[in-house]
């Protein structure tokens, strides 16, 4: 298991916060130039982000293009030997290193990590996919913009954007929808899941690409609610299943969605424990103020949603409910080739699928 993720554990466990691990990989990464950004690329760089020109070289950053879906920047800075800054899997590395440190050093949040809200802030950028219409999903990060930030599923996700704007004022050539998705990606490998291939090719848009409200699913409703919202993105019903497993990972907050508390004991891990207490546990309804949730007869404080029971009482959900709490290598497995999937929906990328970058968690 990835040290973020042991030392997230051991937080929550606690109550205390993890000291935070400084890995020889990270610290490189965190002072690393991307390829690219050396010389007088790198100065083209520095003139946009407004700093002083100096030199004799006169104008050098007379204008940045973005290309295509690798969201290359072009540095038209008067030399012209220089070529496009296209980034490679290296350099995307070096981007998931910085993430993986962040949520490392970052451990003053919710139960000691930030990865959870990373992995809710890319499924909520991407489910908002419609097949019919090829509208929504992670191609353009309109969540920066309100109306869709103020979506009420999108409660709380500005910790999550927040988190990564250091990231993206280091690597400014990563788009936010590229960046946003990388880091879910991230966030599962490095809590100990599964290993995400991902690759780039996402463009960010502006406002008029913000989607209706109402695409994201409502935990209040059941196992129809639950096929209309996933089968709109193009899921089928093992799909729903293996995706909705990622509530292993956090919380729910009362300031956020109204509901409170975590699905497991582990909040930090990425595992199959979800299923598993699903099919072991006894679910009663939560006495209290807030909106109907259910709460395990054995300790009282965990919780599950209406909408997640709703896996347990629908037959055709609950089998791959069942093979998921027996065999956590057939969860990650699956799991994996489903957010890929949720990623990577309506996205017109020029990197083919068998290409995928497989990023090297850290140690
Ligand atoms: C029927 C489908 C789903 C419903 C109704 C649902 C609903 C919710 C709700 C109400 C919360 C609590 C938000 C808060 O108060 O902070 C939450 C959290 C979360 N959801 Fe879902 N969700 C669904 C599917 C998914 C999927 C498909 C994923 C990822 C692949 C996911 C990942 C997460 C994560 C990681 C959290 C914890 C966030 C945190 O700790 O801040 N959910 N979800």
């Amino acid at each position: 298991m990835a040290s973020a993720a042991r030392s997230a554990t051991r937080a929550f466990l606690r109550s205390t916060p993890a000291t935070s691990s400084f890995r020889p990989a990270a610290r490189s990464a965190r002072f690393a130039l991307p390829q690219g950004f050396r010389g007088s690329a790198r100065r083209g760089y520095a003139s946009e982000a407004g700093e002083k020109k100096g030199g004799s070289g006169g104008i050098f950053a007379l204008a940045i293009a973005v290309a295509g879906g690798a969201g290359a920047y072009f540095y038209l800075n008067g030399e012209s030997t220089k070529g496009p800054f296209v980034p490679t899997k290296e350099d995307y590395q070096k981007v998931y290193d910085e993430i993986a440190y962040r949520l490392a050093n970052e451990t003053d949040y919710d139960d000691g990590s930030y990865g959870p809200v990373l992995v809710r802030l890319a499924w909520h950028a991407s489910g908002t996919y419609d097949k019919e219409t090829g509208t929504g999903g992670s191609n353009g990060a309109t969540m920066r913009f309100a109306p869709e930030s103020d979506h009420g599923a999108n409660a709380g996700l500005k910790h999550a954007r927040d988190f990564l704007e250091p990231v993206k004022a280091k690597f400014p050539w990563i788009t936010y929808s590229d960046l946003w998705t990388l880091a879910g990606s991230a966030a599962i490998q490095e809590l100990g899941g599964p290993v995400i291939p991902w690759r780039p090719g996402r463009e960010d848009k502006d406002v008029a690409a913000c989607t209706p409200d109402g695409r994201l699913p409502d935990a209040s409703k059941d196992q129809r609610h639950i096929r209309d919202i996933f089968g709109r993105m193009g899921f089928d019903d093992r799909e729903m299943v293996a995706l909705i497993g990622a509530h292993a990972l956090g919380r729910a907050h009362t300031d956020r969605s109204g509901y409170e508390g975590p699905w497991n004991f582990s909040p930090t891990v990425f595992s199959n424990e979800f299923f598993r207490l699903l099919v072991d546990e006894k679910w009663n309804q939560r006495k209290w103020n807030g909106p109907a949730q259910f709460t395990d007869k054995t300790t009282s404080t965990l919780m599950m949603l209406p909408a997640d029971l709703a896996l347990v009482k629908d037959k055709g959900f609950k089998k791959h409910v069942e093979r998921y709490a027996k065999d956590s290598d057939v969860f990650f497995k699956e799991f994996a080739e489903v957010y890929v999937k949720l990623l990577e929906n309506g996205v017109p990328f020029t990197i083919k699928p068998e290409d995928r970058f497989v990023f090297k968690t850290s140690e």
